[in-house]
């Protein structure tokens, strides 16, 4: 089984990645740590949107869902809630859709293969979801990709650095694993800048603190907090929205 990491989605599209990998999408400040803390509180469905008229286009459709999202860190005017981990995990969400567009994290996961296993990742849910991309890897025979969503298309420290530890738990339980020399890249640097010493050097960090939300990151850089993976479960029909949804899993 082979281990490969894209720093940048538009790199998956370059190399004509394969559909049959299980591919962990990481947009650690803020999307993939908010889709988890969404599915912790107990929601039905993210539906993930590309743009904003996207989104509130689906919400015609999705009645009751709650509309979601940021630019530039900021919630979206008219829309129910932003992209803020912190609000997610005080909102009331058990049984609820919720539609999400963020500036880099949504996007992500649509540059992967269409029909391809696509999970959220970050440090809240890393041990869970490491361990079930391997059980799905294993079981379809197939390799593991870590994306990262990037940061307006350019390479991304606070995600490479995830994808670091990450990778470090997947080595852990499978040591055979054959790693691209992408991995080393991003050992290296999780290495360096682990956690707190990350949030000086990025600028999603700086842009979070700016729109004054400084203790989402509390969250972001939290590990190994939440047992909840989502994934990808097909699209909506009408607006083409992903679906992401829960996995049963038991750990
Ligand atoms: O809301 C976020 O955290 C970011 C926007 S920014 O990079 O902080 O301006 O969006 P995301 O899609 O979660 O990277």
């Amino acid at each position: 089984m082979q281990l490969t990491i894209y720093f940048t989605p538009a790199e998956v599209a370059t190399v004509r990645a394969s559909a049959l990998d299980v591919y962990i999408v990481i947009d650690l400040i803020r999307a993939t740590t908010s889709m988890t803390t969404i599915l912790d509180r107990g929601a039905s469905r993210i539906y993930a949107a590309q743009t904003i008229e996207q989104a509130q286009e689906a919400s015609r459709y999705l009645p009751g869902a709650l509309l979601c999202g940021e630019r530039n860190a900021l919630q979206l005017p008219g829309f129910d809630l932003g992209n803020s981990p912190v609000q997610f995990l005080q909102a009331e969400l058990i049984g609820k859709e919720l539609v999400l567009t963020t500036t880099n994290g949504t996007r992500a996961f649509f540059a992967c293969p269409p029909e391809s296993v696509r999970l959220a990742g970050c440090f809240y849910n890393a041990q869970a979801v490491t361990s079930y991309a391997l059980s799905q890897a294993t079981n379809l025979g197939s390799n593991i990709a870590i994306v990262c969503a990037g940061e307006y298309g350019y390479f991304p420290l606070d995600d490479a650095v995830c994808a670091g530890y990450l990778a470090q738990m997947l080595i852990e339980q499978t040591p055979t694993l054959e790693l691209h020399e992408s991995v080393y890249a991003a050992l290296a640097l999780y290495q360096t800048y682990a956690p707190p010493k990350l949030l000086e050097y990025c600028r999603s960090a700086r842009s979070v603190i700016n729109a004054g939300l400084r203790a989402d990151l509390d969250i972001c850089v939290t590990y190994n907090a939440s047992s909840s993976i989502a994934r990808v479960t097909g699209k909506h029909p009408h607006t083409e929205l992903l679906i992401l949804e829960r996995v049963p899993i038991a750990l």
